[in-house]
């Protein structure tokens, strides 16, 4: 591995993968030419609706797939020229759950380092575990332990090697909320530590929580991929609540046919999206005093990154869902 470390963990360049058909399906073109890459040190969300190509992706960075076209880098090496220290750049916490249960974590991630030729002296198999809170597991069989410590040793597998970069696929689908919350401390902590994390997620809270670069994959193409705040700007429409003293039952006349915003009831308030810059917030409060209606409470939204991913997702995702 060079000494000087690079500027991007991950680095994908007109990557294309098309699935030969067969006898009942056609091929299937999952990545149309994409064009990614992730910063040294990011946290970096891959989103995008089911069959986007997340999977795919990762899949080419971890071996798993072979690319038709295109190039990757990881930690600055070529997948293709240098593919085996490219892998030892990576490690990868699968969607699927892949252990042999008769073996004990602390048998697994030996095996595993051994595996990556990880010299015994230089093996961290108890820290690994302790840091993913199984110390006390080390010794129980892979079958006793619950969904989620075997997703927490998934995650340990991946780390013996020491990686710079580690990619995180869907990890906490089926995970309940306090081992999510436990498993996203260790990754922030693993970031803090210099590890780049590149995560798949659909949880779009966690992803706004967690990462600040985030990429958008739909139907094999990069929709957006730009830092956090930047894509939740992208939105130029907010949200004003007003809940009134006295409850309403339908969108005051006031508010019918007014550009530029959409109006809607929430129980006895009313919610006006609008477009910002083109709408004041002065005149919708004035406009609503019109209506003899007094005000108790007023509140604004910002758009989220479910609105943002719905807006650049809905309308390519729009023939599949009404087919
Ligand atoms: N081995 C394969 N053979 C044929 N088609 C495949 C194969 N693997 C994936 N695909 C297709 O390629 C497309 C992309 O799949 P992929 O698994 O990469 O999507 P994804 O974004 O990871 O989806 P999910 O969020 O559901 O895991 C889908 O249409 C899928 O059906």
């Amino acid at each position: 591995m060079s000494s000087t470390p690079p500027d991007y963990a991950l680095e994908a360049e007109g990557l294309q993968k098309t699935y030969a058909g067969s006898k009942s399906s056609s091929p299937k073109h999952a990545l149309k030419g994409v064009d990614l890459k992730v910063k040294r040190g990011s946290i970096f969300g891959l989103l995008g609706p089911n069959g986007a190509g997340k999977s795919t992706f990762i899949n080419i960075f971890a071996g798993l797939v072979n690319k038709s076209s295109g190039t990757g880098r990881i930690w600055g090496i070529d997948i293709d020229r240098q593919p085996r220290q490219a892998r030892a750049a990576i490690g990868i916490v699968p969607q699927e759950i892949n252990m042999d249960v008769f073996f004990t974590p602390f048998e697994t991630l030996e095996l595993m380092a051994g595996f990556y030729g990880v010299p015994k002296s230089e093996r961290r198999t108890d820290e690994i575990l302790e840091a993913v809170g199984l110390a006390d597991k080390r010794d129980a069989y892979v079958r006793m332990l619950s969904g989620g410590m075997k997703r927490r040793l998934l995650v340990a597998k991946a780390l013996v090697h020491n990686p710079p970069v580690l990619v995180l696929d869907e990890p906490t689908a089926g995970v309940d909320i306090e081992l999510r919350r436990q498993l996203w401390e260790y990754v922030v902590e693993l970031n803090k530590a210099g590890t780049t994390i590149v995560l798949t997620t659909h949880y779009l809270e966690e992803a706004q929580e967690l990462c600040d670069e985030i990429a958008i994959i739909n139907e094999g193409e990069v929709v957006a991929c730009e830092p956090k705040d930047q894509l939740l700007r992208r939105l130029d429409r907010k949200t004003l609540v007003i809940e009134p003293v006295n409850a309403l039952s339908e969108v005051p006349e006031v508010f019918a046919r007014l550009p530029h915003t959409e109006v809607s009831m929430r129980g006895g308030a009313i919610a006006i999206t609008y477009k910002f810059g083109e709408v004041s917030v002065a005149d919708l409060i004035e406009r609503f005093r019109e209506t003899g209606n007094r005000i108790n409470d007023l509140r604004t939204e910002e758009p989220d990154l479910e609105d943002v991913f719905l807006s650049l997702t809905y309308n390519r995702a729009k023939p599949d869902t009404a087919a």
